[in-house]
């Protein structure tokens, strides 16, 4: 599986007219390379394209000047000239090395040479997961030390049956078997790996000259809950190596209030209930896979919602807000993020073709919706009627929900919209 792409190219171009390139795998056709085409003269590369597609290539060129390229028509082919320079001049540019592609194609697009995915490429996964074992294991090393202090930290933690991380997490779906490895019992292990992975805060602190990345576990500042609106954040104070809490300048947090904190920036609803075992039905970074061509037009579908500034203000209308319209919300700014839209620059809006495309999106999203078995309302009522069920199962029946109320938040902010489009 490709897991990431990575096309590595280190230093400039040296090109050699000759016959060696005969070493690159998977149907490469390439006449002369695009790539070359900027640092050589259009005498040498002239006009010719370059159509590569490949899936796993790695070429390794030696200083020597193994070709990575083979031109169409050699001019030369004695030995001799498969190593003569086309331009000696090249060698101040340096010599190619290296080039690995992996799960990539090359091909024209509509701004010339572009590189496409050559097959679907599944999220990259945390590079945390390690973090995750270690601070498990220690976790559990911790409880098992006597007269501890994180013995009293173990009463204030949701047990089995109350946490619902590792409700999504395919991510361990293959650990059972290397706990049971690691651990006496495997279900004790996934209990702490769950509280290891939502609760842990990640900092960059300072020991001594160097600033590395650390991930603790802080007891009772672990109790805040997350809000993409929150009150407080997290600050790690080099001067004295303390962990402290600390509210929002300028946010005034009334007796009572909850106090939050954003455990993440840009985790879709899936990551949020995989790491923390919880979704929301306004996080802003969700997002709706259309497949259509529909596009809207961003500045007009903004100003609908009296929406403007850059991406991260969207977030909140305080304007809107205090007058009562709770509607512009995180659920709005996803749609504007998550909706096909115009790119900027692009065409004005066209009133007509704004109401088409709103309507092919709200129908695309009535598709996703009418795939559930049950509907927001039905599920609003398993939850409602059912006071005593699991945390886990509540957990997941929200999951869906959201959603739900996801899309159709999209659809009613695409029918206001419409019914504010400027003529
Ligand atoms: C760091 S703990 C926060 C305190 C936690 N409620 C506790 O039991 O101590 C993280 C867990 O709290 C819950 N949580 C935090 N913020 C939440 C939110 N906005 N909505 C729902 N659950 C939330 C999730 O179960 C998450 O795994």
């Amino acid at each position: 599986m490709v897991s990431s792409i990575l096309l590595q190219q280190s230093i400039n171009c040296l090109i050699y007219n000759n016959q060696l390139g005969k070493n690159l795998k998977n149907g490469l056709t390439i006449s002369k390379p695009n790539l070359m085409q900027k640092c050589t003269s259009s005498k040498r590369i002239g006009g010719i394209k370059a159509r590569a597609s490949f899936d796993t290539i790695e070429t390794t060129l030696s200083s020597t000047g193994f070709p990575l390229f083979q031109t169409e028509s050699p001019q030369e082919d004695t030995l001799a000239s498969k190593f003569e320079l086309v331009d000696p001049e090249f060698i101040k540019m340096g010599f190619l090395r290296d080039v690995r592609t992996y799960g990539v194609e090359f091909r024209e697009g509509p701004n010339g040479m572009g590189v496409y995915a050559s097959r679907d490429i599944e999220p990259t996964r945390r590079a945390k997961k390690d973090w995750d074992l270690r601070m498990t294991c220690l976790l559990l090393y911790a409880f098992e030390c006597e007269k501890n202090f994180w013995q009293l930290y173990y009463d204030f933690l949701p047990s089995a049956e109350e946490c619902t991380s590792l409700l999504l997490a395919t991510e361990h779906s293959a650990m059972p078997l290397k706990v049971k490895r690691l651990a006496r019992e495997p279900e004790r292990f996934m209990w702490a790996l769950s509280m290891a992975q939502s609760r842990q805060i990640g900092f960059k602190i300072r020991v001594g000259s160097l600033v590395q990345h650390a991930n603790m576990l802080a007891p009772y500042a672990d109790m805040l809950s997350h809000s993409s609106q929150p009150n407080c954040f997290f600050h790690w104070r080099f001067k004295d190596r303390m962990f402290v809490v600390m509210t929002i300048a300028g946010r005034r947090v009334k007796k009572g209030e909850e106090m939050t904190v954003n455990y993440t920036n840009g985790m879709r609803n899936n990551m949020l209930m995989q790491r923390y075992g919880f979704s929301t039905p306004a996080n802003p970074w969700d997002v709706i896979p259309f497949s259509g061509n529909a596009k809207i037009h961003l500045d007009s579908f903004l100003s609908a919602f009296n929406i403007c500034g850059s991406p991260k203000e969207y977030y909140h209308n305080a304007k809107l807000a205090n007058e009562g319209d709770n509607f512009v919300d995180g659920a709005v700014i996803a749609a504007a993020r998550t909706l096909p839209m115009w790119s900027e620059g692009d065409l004005p809006p066209v009133p007509s073709l704004e109401i088409k495309s709103a309507k092919a999106l709200q129908e695309e999203c009535q598709e996703m919706l009418a795939e559930y078995s049950t509907t927001s309302e039905q599920d609003q009522h398993i939850l409602d009627s059912s006071p005593e069920m699991s945390w886990t199962r509540e957990a997941a029946i929200k999951y869906r929900l959201h959603r739900k109320l996801f899309l159709e938040k999209v659809i009613q902010a695409l029918d206001v919209y419409q019914d504010r489009i400027l003529f």
